[in-house]
């Protein structure tokens, strides 16, 4: 069994950014990551731009200017100044070149076409140069960013319409399990109602993978191998849950294994979530998540989120860490480390009851998850202590 170290380093060492690109309209790449390094076709901004509504000025020795025109935002003339001279000019307009700082007209006093300024005068003040945010044919947003409305904003600000981008990530969600029931029909003895689907490819969705296909299969072996075989064939990441453990009808692991499928590694000293695979086949990635409801979905965060990351091209993403004032005792039972189902507020983590794998009812109260290390056993109030915050909206 490895540590939640190594099995992370591992899944980063075996996922790489998908190759399969298009080019689409800016307009419908909000949260997509950019698959080339974009350039910038002009100066940001176009012209000297006044950054202040009051008066441009070609400074001189005296504080006393003669106003011989305006220039308003969107004016295309450009008012030749002669030393001592000014020109009315509003934020937003550009700058005739001849004049050298702007007063705001807040500072200046006004007598029919004579200006004069009440402090000294900075060369340049109140003026945005040309391409001072960015300049022409500079790159603008590199590889691997992720649009966000701000970077959707500035590509458009730079008169950009389309960016080439990775193309969404295929993934298909495999669900193991005799005793599952649809939820909305009567449950028989010995029956729950299946919720690992929709919960994964709502955190799947959550995060902007939408390219998301669901499988649903019984604990019998060659059922097993052959839905795993279309999955794995069609997609480029496979998540499995249940049927992963050593029970007799745990069939995941064996046909995996029996379909080529490497692994990387099987069962991470954790808890939730010890039997844990990670494997490969050419380049699909696959993850059998254990069942239980909260090991599938801490498995989910920890690993298959830093995995998509990756894949997405976005490999600085990492999880928000941070430490933070437990408001709860606890105690750990076992050597495994934890991750614990929290609540984080303002510095403050509370640890909430129910921590048990099967329970899902503290997972959709949670915000963030505490790790537990495997040396450490008793949280008591006040310690400070490691939270991982999800990725959730
Ligand atoms: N002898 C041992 N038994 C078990 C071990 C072990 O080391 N030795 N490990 C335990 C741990 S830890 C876990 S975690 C589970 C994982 O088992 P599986 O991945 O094989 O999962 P299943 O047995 O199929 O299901 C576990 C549990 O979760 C419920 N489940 C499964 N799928 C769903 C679903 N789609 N929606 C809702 N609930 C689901 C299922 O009914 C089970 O109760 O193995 C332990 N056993
Ligand atoms: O590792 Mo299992 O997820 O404890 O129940």
């Amino acid at each position: 069994m490895i540590s939640i170290e190594e099995a992370i380093t591992i899944v980063k060492e075996h996922t790489k950014p998908l190759t399969n690109h298009e080019t689409k309209a800016l307009k419908d790449c909000l949260g997509k990551t950019l698959a080339a390094d974009v350039f910038s076709p002009i100066n940001m901004p176009p012209f000297r731009q006044s950054a202040m509504d009051g008066y441009a000025v070609y400074k001189h020795d005296s504080n006393t200017y003669k106003i011989i025109d305006e220039v308003k935002a969107g004016d295309g003339h450009q008012p030749r100044l002669q030393s001592g001279e000014a020109v009315r000019i509003f934020t937003g307009a550009p700058v005739p070149n001849s004049a050298n700082a702007i007063i705001i007209q807040e500072h200046v006093s006004i007598d029919n076409n004579t200006l004069t300024a009440n402090n000294p005068i900075t060369l340049n003040a109140n003026i945005r140069p040309l391409g001072e945010q960015t300049k022409k044919d500079d790159v603008a947003l590199k590889r691997g960013t992720k649009l966000t409305p701000a970077g959707i904003g500035f590509l458009t600000s730079l008169g950009i319409t389309e960016v080439m981008i990775n193309k969404p990530t295929s993934i298909a969600l495999v669900v193991t399990g005799n005793e599952l029931a649809k939820a909305g029909k009567p449950l028989k003895y010995g029956q729950i109602y299946e919720s690992n689907a929709i919960m994964l490819s709502s955190a799947l969705n959550d995060l902007g993978y939408m390219n998301v296909e669901i499988f649903s299969v019984e604990d019998d072996y060659q059922s097993t191998y052959n839905v795993l075989q279309e999955a794995i064939s069609n997609n480029d990441m496979v998540l499995v849950s249940g049927g992963i453990s050593v029970g007799d009808y745990d069939f995941v692991g064996k046909a995996l294994l029996d379909l080529g499928v490497k692994q990387l590694f099987y069962k991470v000293k954790q808890k939730p979530g010890k039997p844990l695979f990670f494997g490969k086949k050419d380049d699909t990635l696959v993850f059998a998540l254990p069942g239980n409801p909260a090991s599938a979905l801490s498995c989910f965060y920890i690993y298959v989120y830093t995995a998509l990351q990756r894949v997405s091209g976005n490999e600085h993403f990492e999880l928000l860490k941070s430490t933070a004032k437990s408001i709860s005792n606890f105690t750990k039972k076992g050597d495994r480390a934890q991750f614990l189902k929290a609540i984080y507020n303002n510095d403050k983590v509370e640890i909430l009851e129910g921590q048990n794998s099967s329970m899902i009812h503290t997972f959709a109260l949670a915000n963030a998850l505490v790790y537990v290390p495997e040396n450490l056993h008793e949280i008591a109030i006040n310690d400070t202590v490691n939270v991982i915050l999800l990725p959730i909206n």
